[in-house]
This record gives structure tokens, C-alpha cells and sequence, in this order.
């Protein structure tokens, strides 16, 4: 198999993305950085989430043909053999389970096997092709490679991880409605109920702010609750102020121009929260 399509299948820009959202939930509990812990968290994450990620792109090569975005995966074009993509996942998932149970602790693997679980069963099998509630449930993937990430340094620690694991849960639909706004003409021709083929756009708008209220509400938690001090509300609030001003544009001009300034903010946003924590945590 081609490398490109090995980086196709593995979705390897998320992955990291999912990696740092692990180290994330690190970095929120750890004292001092164990950078050998680090590395093992990312290598354990990628291993997991690129092996659900191969999964996803088995399960959905049928849906994946009728969609321009998609279409030139390499299962769709037969670049790989079904039956090889499946050994694929599996060898990568469970190497992430085995090096997670070995290296760091069985905490981490359960986690890291529930995030697997809920893309690859929850999200992509029963969710995605049944309802728009499916990216709501299927965010919590991302809430548990946050969680993987805490379990790292002490299992026993969860208070703070688990309100950052919410937060990241209610990133999620603001993060991927506002894709799906760009896209909702592919979905509708794959008869994927993503949430504007189902409402439109104008309310699927409106409900990327009402989601981003609870996301921002949400993020000023941990400060509320005195787990995080001064630099981590300024960084939470300068970055929730700017997404809440482009969900409003976008809710004004409901356009696949705004569309896409709200689905490209939605990394920086992340990122920018990571940051806060890490700034809170160990720079301050
Ligand atoms: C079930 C929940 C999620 C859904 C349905 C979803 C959906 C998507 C889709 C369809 C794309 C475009 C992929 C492409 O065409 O390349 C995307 C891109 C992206 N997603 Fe999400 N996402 C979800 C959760 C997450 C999480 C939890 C993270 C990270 C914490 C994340 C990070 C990213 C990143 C970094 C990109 C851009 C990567 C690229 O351009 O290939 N997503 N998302
Ligand atoms: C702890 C752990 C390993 C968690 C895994 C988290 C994970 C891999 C989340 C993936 C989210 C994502 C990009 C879904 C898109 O699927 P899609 O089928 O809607 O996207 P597509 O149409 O581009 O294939």
C-alpha cells in the first residue's frame, strides 16, 4: 500500500489533533512533565485513533463513493483490500491497547479503547447514517482521549479532567456543523441526516451559537471552580469571544463563507484553550 494512502487512512492531521488533545488532559494534572509519559501518550493515541480511523474508512466506502470530498479514498478507488484495511485497524488499536496496558496503565487503555469504541461503533456504525444527533455522541471520542490523557499521571485525578472532557464533548458540534454546512450537499447526496440536511442551514446556524454558548459557559468552569487560575480565563475568553463572534456572522450571513471561517476557527479554538491550560498549569 502506498504511503499517501496509509496517511489517508490513518486521518494522521486528526490523530495528532487527538494526541494533543491527550496531552492536554496531561498537562491539566501533571506537576512535572515526564517527556518519556509524553511521547508514549502520543505514540498510544495515534496508534488508537488512526486505528479507528481505518475502520471508518472501511465502513464507510459506500457512502464515502457518493460524496465529492471523499470519494478518491483509497477504499473507495481499491487501493486496498477491504479485508487488509480491517487487519490494519485492528493491528493499530490493539497496539495501542497493549502499549497503554504495558507502558503507562490500564486506565489509559480503557479510556483510549472507549474513544476507539465510540467513533468506530457509536458514531460510525450506529449514529452517522441514522441521525443528526450522531457528531453530538460521537464528540465524546475526543472527551476520552482528554481523559487517556489525565489517566497518565494519576487515574485517581479526574475532577478537573472531566470538566475539560465536557468542554471538549460540547466542541465537537460547533466544530463540525459548521463543516457541515459547507458540505451539505454531499451528505445529502449520501442520505447522511447531518444536521443542515436535515433543519437547513439558517437553524443549523443558530444551533452552532446555542452549542457555543454552553461550549464557552463551559470552559470558564474550571476557573469558576478555582481548579484554574487568571492566564487560563483570559486564554478560555479571548478565544471564546472571537468563536462566539463568528458563530454570530454566521448566524447573520448564514453563507459557506462564514461556514468556513467557523469550521477552520474551531481548531484554533482548541488549540488556543490547550494553551491556556498548559500556560495556567506550567507557566504561571
Ligand atoms: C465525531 C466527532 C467528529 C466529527 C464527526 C468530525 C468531523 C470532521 C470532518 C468530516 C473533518 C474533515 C476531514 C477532511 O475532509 O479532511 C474534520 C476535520 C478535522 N477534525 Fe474533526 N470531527 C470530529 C471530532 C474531532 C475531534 C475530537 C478532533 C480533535 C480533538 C477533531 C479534529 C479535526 C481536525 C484537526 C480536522 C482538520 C484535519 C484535516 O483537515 O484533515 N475532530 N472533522
Ligand atoms: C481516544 C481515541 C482514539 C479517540 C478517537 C477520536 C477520533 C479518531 C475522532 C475522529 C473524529 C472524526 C474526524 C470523525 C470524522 O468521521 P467522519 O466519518 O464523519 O469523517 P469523514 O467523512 O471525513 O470520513
Amino acid at each position: 500500500m502506498p504511503m499517501k494512502s496509509y496517511v489517508e487512512l490513518l486521518k494522521l492531521r486528526i490523530a495528532l489533533m487527538i494526541a494533543l488533545t491527550a496531552v492536554t488532559g496531561y498537562g491539566a494534572v501533571a506537576e512535572t512533565v515526564e517527556p518519556l509519559h509524553l511521547a508514549l501518550l502520543v505514540v498510544v493515541m495515534v496508534l488508537g485513533s488512526g486505528g479507528s480511523a481505518v475502520f471508518n474508512h472501511v465502513f464507510d466506502r459506500d457512502i464515502d463513493a457518493l460524496m465529492k470530498r471523499t470519494r478518491n479514498r483509497p477504499m473507495v478507488v481499491g487501493t486496498v483490500a477491504p479485508t487488509e484495511a480491517l487487519m490494519l485497524a485492528g493491528g493499530l488499536t490493539m497496539a495501542g491497547i497493549v502499549l497503554a496496558v504495558s507502558a503507562l496503565n490500564w486506565v489509559v487503555a480503557v479510556h483510549l479503547f472507549l474513544g476507539v469504541f465510540v467513533y468506530a461503533v457509536i458514531y460510525t456504525v450506529w449514529l452517522k447514517r441514522r441521525t443528526w444527533w450522531n457528531i453530538v455522541f460521537g464528540g465524546a471520542a475526543g472527551s476520552f482521549a482528554l481523559l487517556a490523557g489525565a489517566a497518565v499521571v494519576q487515574p485517581s485525578q479526574w475532577a478537573l479532567p472531566a470538566l475539560l472532557a465536557v468542554t471538549l464533548f460540547l466542541w465537537t458540534p460547533s466544530h463540525f456543523w459548521a463543516l457541515s454546512i459547507l458540505l451539505v450537499e454531499d451528505y445529502r447526496a449520501a442520505n447522511v441526516p447531518m444536521l443542515p440536511v436535515v433543519v437547513g442551514v439558517e437553524r443549523t446556524a443558530w444551533c452552532i451559537l446555542g452549542n457555543s454558548v454552553l461550549l464557552v459557559g463551559s470552559s470558564l468552569v474550571p476557573w469558576a471552580m478555582g481548579w484554574l487560575g487568571t492566564p487560563y480565563l483570559i486564554g478560555a475568553g479571548l478565544v471564546g469571544v472571537l468563536l462566539l463572534g463568528l458563530n454570530v456572522k454566521l448566524v447573520l450571513t448564514p453563507s459557506r463563507y462564514w461556514a468556513g471561517w467557523n469550521f477552520a476557527a474551531s481548531m484554533p479554538y482548541l488549540l488556543g484553550l490547550f494553551i491556556a491550560v498548559f500556560a495556567d498549569k506550567h507557566w504561571f
